[in-house]
């Protein structure tokens, strides 16, 4: 039983370009920084870093809840976090984890293995940006779709395809914003096409979860739940339904991440790991989990620095001064 001095600071940061999805605009990451720190000194750091409109709580409700905790805090309280607030259930239990590790550079170590997705801005601006990515190394890439008119993308779609290398794999990824028939559009057109196309991401809403286990018996073209499986009660419910192709786990609004690792472990899952724009702090624990937990080569979508500046001082600042 360990008890931490408990100190949190909330962050903003503006994107560089803003994240187009079938919602509208992103801007602003806000989250919070949180510092534990041992009976012996010894710090962990941790990120609460919501997407309300994805599933998780909302960082009004975060910040409330960490303004109702105590100055002292016990790894009971950690563990007793509600389910209502899975981002919190992640940035508390990755800053104890990392009070309770070995020494540095053990954390480090299971990330080299792993291999990143690109996200590529949405709409044409795809046809140029993939290149320059390219170039640094990618050879996965996410393209969002829903965003506009199905025809125009179809055709996007059809140069990108045509532009990649063909070891190269495309991803699209719908944000639950397709209708029934335009699924069966994209899915068809993605059968058709012949291409490296590893997946569609959640192409319908969330309460259209039947209709994307249909979908998902119907085309060849795989389908990855993403909004579905948010939080840990959604992704436990869809594999209990019968969901068994791709799963996307976004660590930081999943929840727990020891009852992650549980679930992983007990079910065979095929796995994709998915950033939620969280800093280096919430990146480095979803990372960590992602090199323990990932099967069957699933590139991480990690690959999204080139959504924000370059040479960013303001985390450390921000907790030298915490
Ligand atoms: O998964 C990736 O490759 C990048 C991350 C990403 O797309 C994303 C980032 C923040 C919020 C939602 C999403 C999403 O997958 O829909
Ligand atoms: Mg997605």
């Amino acid at each position: 039983m360990a008890d931490y001095k408990f100190k949190f600071r909330s962050y903003q940061r503006k994107f560089v370009r803003s994240l187009t999805t079938s919602h509208g605009n992103w801007d602003i990451r806000e989250g919070i920084i949180l510092r534990l720190t041992d009976e012996t000194g010894k710090v962990g750091w941790g990120e609460i870093a919501p997407i309300s409109w994805f599933g998780s709580e909302t960082l009004e409700q975060a910040l409330n809840f960490c303004h109702q905790l105590p100055t002292e805090i016990t790894d009971e309280m950690i563990f007793s976090i509600s389910d209502e607030l899975p981002a919190c259930q992640f940035g508390f239990e990755s800053a104890m984890g990392e009070v309770g590790e070995q020494g540095a550079g053990s954390r480090e170590q299971g990330e080299t293995y792993l291999t990143y997705s690109a996200l590529l801005p949405a709409g044409e601006a795809a046809l140029e940006q993939w290149e320059t990515l390219w170039q640094q190394g990618y050879r996965t890439f996410k393209w969002k779709i829903g965003v506009d008119a199905i025809a125009q993308e179809l055709e996007i779609l059809k140069l990108l395809v045509h532009r990649l290398p063909s070891s190269a794999k495309l991803r699209l990824d719908a944000n639950g914003g397709l209708s029934y028939e335009e699924a069966n559009l994209w899915l068809g057109t993605c059968d058709r096409l012949q291409a490296n196309i590893e997946f569609i991401e959640q192409p319908l809403p969330v309460e259209q979860f039947h209709k994307m286990l249909e979908l998902s018996v119907f085309y060849a073209t795989a389908i990855a739940l993403d909004e579905s499986v948010a939080t840990l009660k959604q992704l436990t419910n869809c594999y209990a339904k019968g969901w068994r192709e791709i799963f996307v786990i976004k660590p930081g609004i999943v929840g727990s991440p020891s009852r992650l690792c549980k679930f992983c472990q007990e079910h065979e899952i095929d796995a994709v790991f998915s950033s939620v724009f969280e800093t280096a702090i919430g990146r480095q624990a979803a990372l960590q989990l992602a090199a323990a937990l990932s099967r069957q080569n699933r590139a991480v979508g990690f690959g999204i620095n080139h959504f924000f500046a370059k040479e960013e001082t303001w985390l450390q600042n921000l907790c030298k001064d915490l």
